[in-house]
């Protein structure tokens, strides 16, 4: 299908909400187009980013369907939309609402702020004629069970200001200040505003259903909102530079991304956005993979956000083990072990791009890298709290033992790939993290037993990956059977297998740059040099873009860092979000949106150019 006939609005162009419960996604026309209730990886009631015809919920102006302007209130996941009419000028706010924040503010990273969890279940659309006079519309047309089924309407009171929409098992109530009409599967309103009035529209679903009474107290929620979201910010120590605004929207979107239940954290709002045009590589990334949650811990800490991460790392101590007491690679964001995939063959999927999965299949595939990343992770946050806490140290010895098992077998590497296992550089330099970290928490431990057995199988895997692991040319290879490239290779100096100053490290920092770029933007291998299991080309990858960055840094090729820094700056979304992929012939987003990988892999960049060492300010 044409971009430019396509009826779906490109990837980038779609405003993020969150309630750390769940999330939305609104199209500049004002249509919620992604809302999964009542947690983010339940079924989507408003699914219109995967069918045209799978749920949406409009509300503005009547017959206009591109505002003028688009923005976050400031230091917040709240949205602002300014409509002009020729008749008149409009302001609508979306806000999944956040209670107000009791108690005094905190101010010591580690102590959770109270009453964190205040989420009212609702998402609140407040708008305000700011002159002349503006027809607004409200067009409520959910679709349970992603787009299975439709909605039974039933009116509530006899007012025509609520009803409730039932379907698959779930009700959520539309509360407004407009007179309801139902029309089959939809709820329709229209009401003329003039300069000065006010309006608004309301979904609950939470077991009261409770709403706004009038249009004061949905803008209060909206107000309470703001304030939630510019106290969590005023926590961060952000650096004051011209990476700060970009720095705060990626903060606020990885929290966005979080699951206040439990402090796990979704790699992406979505599933299924392709990361091949109209191709078969669409996934579900609403669950929580330890490796883009531990990647997510490092820019947390580094913002002074230690509590966050310090909810995470409990979430992980509680998971459960497979077998043979390895993690799995990935889990629920409710820590279940079970994501089995399927595919909802009904639906277009977007622009054409098929099939949407549900669930995702990697999540009993082995991948070695990921004991580097929670021990890395448990490392980190014994540097940060200055212990290690009793509970952690199992975790400490059965990932260690697991690693000692696992880095000599091949996998399907840190991209999850489909195809035949390998021996992945970045699965082993990962392996090594394992055992260097742990060697590292055994010392501090005092247990000199195994810091002497851990940093001898360290030394072996190093000795190893030196071995194998490197060309002719000097460079880092994807795995031992190839001469090809791999992004992830980059990992090596910003984990510290070896220092920038390393001829090796520079030759692989200078040859992703040179052969694994297009425009200036990584692709993470080349689909034609490697099989991954899957068929079409993919767009560049946006964290190993950021990656390059930070690779520049430890390189000392500071203005090489910033030129690509800048351009990453560039190609943002309008409101500074990025999705996992950027297809530079076409300059635009691919894949899942917005996507923490993208996110976190921005601040540690920014750290790395604003700090020059960001693992110092770590205190590793
Ligand atoms: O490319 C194939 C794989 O793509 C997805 O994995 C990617 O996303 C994960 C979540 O951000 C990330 O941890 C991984 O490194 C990425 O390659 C997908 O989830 C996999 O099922 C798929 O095989």
């Amino acid at each position: 299908m044409s971009p430019s006939l396509s009826p779906f609005p490109p990837i980038a162009d779609y405003a993020f909400l969150s309630d750390c419960h769940t999330g939305a996604l609104v199209a500049p026309d004002g249509s919620v187009d992604w809302l999964c209730l009542p947690a983010f990886d339940s079924a989507s009631v408003f699914g219109n980013l995967l069918d045209r015809g799978a749920g949406s919920f409009r509300f503005g102006p009547y017959d206009i369907n591109v505002p003028t302007a688009r923005a976050y209130e400031p230091g917040t996941n709240v949205m602002t939309t300014t409509w002009h009419t020729p008749s008149g000028w409009l302001v609508v706010r979306d806000a999944l609402v956040m209670g107000p924040r009791r108690g005094a503010d905190v101010v010591t990273p580690h102590t959770r702020p109270p009453a964190d969890d205040d989420t009212e279940h609702m998402l609140v659309r407040t708008v305000e004629c700011l002159r002349g006079s503006v027809e607004v519309e409200l067009v409520c047309e959910p679709a349970f069970d992603y787009g299975r089924t439709p909605a039974t309407w039933t009116l509530v009171g006899d007012d025509d200001h609520t009803a409730d929409a039932t379907g698959a098992g779930q009700t959520f109530r539309l509360s407004t200040d407009m007179l309801i009409g139902i029309e089959g599967g939809s709820a329709r309103a229209r009401h003329v505003l003039s300069t000065g009035d006010t309006a608004f529209c309301a979904l609950s679903w939470s077991a009261t259903l409770a709403a706004p009474t009038d249009a004061q107290d949905a803008v209060a929620r909206v107000e309470a909102t703001i304030h939630f979201w510019r106290q969590w910010l005023s926590r961060a120590r952000v650096p004051d530079h011209h990476l700060r605004p970009a720095i705060e929207r990626s903060a606020l979107t990885i929290k966005g991304l979080t699951y206040m239940p439990t402090g796990a954290t979704v790699a992406a709002l979505t599933t299924s956005l392709p990361e091949t045009p109209g191709g078969e590589r669409n996934w579900d990334y609403r669950y929580t993979w330890i490796r883009d949650t531990t990647f997510t811990l490092q820019a947390l800490h580094y913002l002074n956000l230690d509590w966050e991460a310090d909810e995470f790392m409990q979430f992980v101590a509680d998971l459960e083990p497979t077998e043979d007491g390895s993690l799995q690679i990935m889990y629920g964001i409710d820590g279940r072990r079970d994501l089995t995939e399927s595919t909802r063959d009904e639906l277009s999927g977007y622009e054409g791009a098929r099939p949407v999965r549900i669930g995702n299949g990697a999540f009993d595939q082995r991948q070695n890298d990921v004991y580097g990343a929670v021990l890395d992770s448990i490392l980190l946050h014994t540097a940060r709290s200055s212990h290690l806490p009793r509970r952690l140290w199992p975790l400490v010895e059965s990932q260690a033992t697991a690693a000692m098992k696992a880095w000599r077998e091949p996998d399907q590497g840190i991209w999850e790939a489909r195809g035949k296992p390998q021996h992945y550089v970045s699965s082993k330099l990962m392996g090594w993290v394992a055992l260097d970290r742990a060697a590292k928490l055994a010392a501090i431990r005092d247990d000199a037993e195994r810091e002497a057995t851990w940093r001898a199988e360290a030394d072996v895997i190093r000795a190893d990956i030196l071995e194998h692991g490197v060309s002719d040319a000097g460079v880092l290879r994807q795995h031992y059977d190839t001469e090809a490239l791999d992004a992830s290779t980059l990992l090596a100096p910003l984990f510290g297998f070896l220092p920038g100053t390393d001829p090796r490290i520079r030759a692989t920092v200078e040859a992703v740059e040179r052969d694994l770029s297009e425009n200036g933007f990584v692709l993470r291998y080349r689909t034609d040099e490697t099989d991954d299991g899957l068929s079409g080309k993919e767009g560049t990858f946006l964290i190993c873009s950021f990656w390059l960055v930070s690779a520049l840094a430890t390189i000392g090729e500071m203005d090489r860092a910033n030129a690509v820094m800048e351009r990453l700056l560039r190609i943002a979304s309008p409101l500074g979000l990025y999705a996992e992929e950027f297809e530079v012939e076409r300059a635009r987003h691919l894949g899942n949106v917005p996507q923490a990988f993208s996110h976190l892999a921005l601040i540690e960049a920014a750290g790395r150019i604003v700090l020059d060492d960001y693992r110092r300010e770590l205190s590793l």
